[in-house]
């Protein structure tokens, strides 16, 4: 199946995110037992590890900008990231899938040319009128990898969070084979040692929590 990420502007080897002694405390307790160091370099596959409650997605909300750490600094480059959690609640679930893959169509594809792309990712016509809210698990996966396809901006990071839990065999397939044309930068947490083989991590941050 070709998935045909655009990946034009996807730049290699600049220093995205850096953190240093980073720490965050929720009522006074600070998450981490060791204060957090590293860099997120553009091209890396990266993979957030650590035991429930370790820390991962506030780690993830620190890296987009939207948790501060107490303690140490972080630098963030102004690139576009986005976050895709189990539920890809990215998706808007007022729209059909046809609409949605529209909202996505930001290098102005003709009608039939998106209806090519959500057929790549299993979409027959019965489906385009179907609204998002009524999709599967696997569905929803597909849905949002097809809009990201679609734009001809696709971000330089994404941020997948334990991304083939409600998924079936075929549809992890297709999530992996959609993650490994991405070739930006990749952030994941997930606890499918499998799929984190087949997409390639290169490195791991590992979270260790206070108690
Ligand atoms: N808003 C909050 N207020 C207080 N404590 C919080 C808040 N958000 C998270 N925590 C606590 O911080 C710790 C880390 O939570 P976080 O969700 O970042 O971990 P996680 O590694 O993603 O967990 P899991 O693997 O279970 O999803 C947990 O003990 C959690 O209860």
């Amino acid at each position: 199946m070709k998935l045909g990420f655009e990946d034009a502007n996807l730049h290699k080897g600049k220093i995205l995110f850096s953190a240093t002694d980073i720490n965050f405390t929720y009522d006074k307790q600070p998450l981490w037992k060791k204060p957090l160091s590293f860099e997120i370099i553009s091209g890396e596959r990266i993979a957030l590890k650590g035991s429930n409650g370790s820390g991962k997605t506030s780690l993830i909300k620190i890296i987009l900008g939207k948790l501060t750490p107490q303690t140490g600094s972080v630098y963030k480059a102004n690139k576009q990231a986005i976050y895709i959690d189990q539920e890809y609640s990215l998706l808007d679930d007022k729209l059909t899938v046809y609409e949605q893959a529209q909202q996505y169509n930001t290098g102005a594809l003709q009608e039939h040319e998106i209806k090519i792309r959500l057929t790549w990712f299993l979409f027959d016509k019965e489906h385009w009128n179907k609204p998002c809210k009524a999709l599967s698990g696997g569905e929803r996966m597909r849905l949002l990898l097809c809009c990201l396809t679609i734009s001809n901006t696709p971000p330089d990071i994404i941020v997948l969070d334990e991304p083939t839990n409600n998924l079936d065999i075929i549809n992890t397939e297709i999530l992996t084979t959609a993650v490994n044309q991405y070739k930006g930068t990749l952030i994941v947490v997930s606890h499918d040692a499998y799929f984190l083989e087949e997409i390639g991590i290169n490195r791991s941050i590992e979270l260790l929590k206070l108690s």
